[in-house]
């Protein structure tokens, strides 16, 4: 719903009855028109203007949505965001969350809360695929005690609310536009969150007193065309092969700066092809199950000549330790007063399963599980961003963290199936 207040228009008499009218009434009517119309822009000017990034800068439905983050502000409000963040065990860190509704979000989230942590999410329930599996995350986190505010990174007078309330000692930021092949479709929004969204969130992370050690989602898709396998994070990654690989790579770098000019401890995590229950529908493991179950043809990429395209797919509760491990080894920023005063910690990380699976041995796995044969239409790699192979060096976040994956293809796939044929079971529509 939009709450753009509402245009003249709205207010025009019934065209019989206004004519009627003696001239004093008449007057009476246009004074109170004009008084609606003078009243209405001011509550535009006043409320709404700074709030509303430029139209030409930014799509119009980041535009809109970034309204309702207006709702936020007030008594009751803050008392949800405190209770949220308030930590509950003895070692325990406050944590912004953001993207908290997404899949590695609510996961992330829901650990961090159930070993005492405070958690706080953040996140703008867009509608890059169905916003009500978002609301289904919600809710559940909410039973779990975490509070999600709705809005955008990109809105800066929330964040330092946020941050005014809470004094928070690291972010956990998630919040992104994830996918490669839809950054073909809407490059603007790749930007808008993977760049200007975080950066913002820096610019605010840098000013507060103290920092908080950020740690966030970078991918490996930032690998690009190597073809050294596993990739190292010690690898070159300047040749990503779509436009959401060039934002994540493009945050790697800004990270960089703003770790050296502010003292900002930072921390990226390379996601290697995430899946398991409460997952993306856009990803290829998801709608393959739906379309499997629906009789539906599915597209199965191969590279040249028959190559082999394949992932190293990795089960969420194995990334959710990453995350957790990278959180507690981040060292404290060193910024003070918006000034660095001494060098910080700037780690990468792969986070990966380091056993590549061919896509179709994925849905041969699919078919096993689902008990149904896929009609597979075997096409072409499309030229839209897709790398043929990925393939994670964990060893670094092995020695930093005890980072170490528990989960194959085949039992991760299962505990998805198990919580997909659950969650679609009561006439629920698995469309993106
Ligand atoms: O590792 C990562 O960092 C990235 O992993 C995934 O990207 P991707 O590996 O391309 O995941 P899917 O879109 O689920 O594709 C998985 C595999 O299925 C293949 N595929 C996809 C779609 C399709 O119709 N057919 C098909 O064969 C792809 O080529 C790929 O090999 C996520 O979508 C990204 O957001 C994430 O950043």
């Amino acid at each position: 719903m939009d709450n753009t207040p509402s245009t003249p228009g709205k207010f025009k008499m019934e065209k019989g009855s206004y004519f009627h009218r003696p001239r004093w009434q008449t007057s009476l009517a246009k004074l109170t028109f004009w008084s609606f119309v003078f009243l209405g822009l001011m509550f535009i000017f006043f409320f709404r203007t700074p709030s509303i990034p430029s139209p030409s800068s930014l799509p119009t439905d980041h535009s809109r949505r970034s309204l309702r983050t207006y709702n936020n502000f007030g008594a009751a409000w803050e008392k949800r965001v405190r209770s949220s963040a308030r930590i509950r065990s003895p070692n325990g860190v406050s944590v912004l969350v953001t993207g908290a509704a997404g899949f590695v979000g609510t996961h992330v989230s829901a650990a961090l809360k159930r070993r005492g942590d405070g958690v706080l999410g953040l996140d703008n329930f867009n509608d890059y695929y169905d916003p009500s599996l978002k609301r289904a995350r919600q809710a559940l986190l909410e039973r779990t005690g975490v509070f999600i505010v709705e809005g955008d990174i990109n809105d800066v007078d929330l964040l330092k609310k946020l941050f005014e309330i809470v004094a928070f000692t690291h972010v956990m930021h998630l919040a992104a536009q994830a996918g490669v092949r839809y950054a073909m479709e809407n490059p603007g929004s790749y930007v808008h969150s993977n760049i200007a969204g975080f950066v913002n969130l820096l610019e605010v992370c840098k000013s507060m007193n103290p920092q908080p050690a950020i740690v966030w989602a970078s991918s490996s898709s930032v690998y690009g065309l190597n073809t050294k396998v596993p990739f190292s994070e010690r690898d070159r990654t300047d040749q990503p092969a779509s436009l959401y690989a060039a934002t994540k790579k493009a945050g790697e770098e800004i990270a960089h700066t703003y770790n050296h000019i502010y003292g900002l401890s930072l921390t990226g995590l390379r996601f290697f092809t995430v899946y398991g229950p409460w997952g993306r529908p856009d990803m290829a493991y998801f709608f393959f199950t739906r379309d499997i179950l629906k009789g539906k043809s599915i597209p199965i990429f191969e590279a040249a000549n028959h190559g082999t395209v394949a992932r190293d797919f990795t089960y969420i509760d194995d990334i959710v330790r990453g995350c957790l491990g990278a959180l507690d080894t981040a060292e404290k920023s060193t910024g003070s007063g918006g000034k660095k005063t001494g060098p910080a910690q700037l780690r990468v990380f792969n986070l990966g399963n380091t056993s590549p699976v061919p896509v179709s041995e994925l849905v041969s796995i699919l078919e096993r599980l689902l008990k149904v044969k896929a009609e597979r239409n075997i096409m072409k790699l499309p030229r839209n961003g897709d790398v043929q192979f990925t393939h994670a060096n964990i060893s670094y976040a092995q020695s930093e963290f005890g980072y170490k994956p528990k989960t194959d293809l085949q039992n991760g796939l299962k505990k998805f199936v198990q919580w997909y044929i659950n969650y679609y079971s009561d006439g629920k529509k698995a469309d993106q």
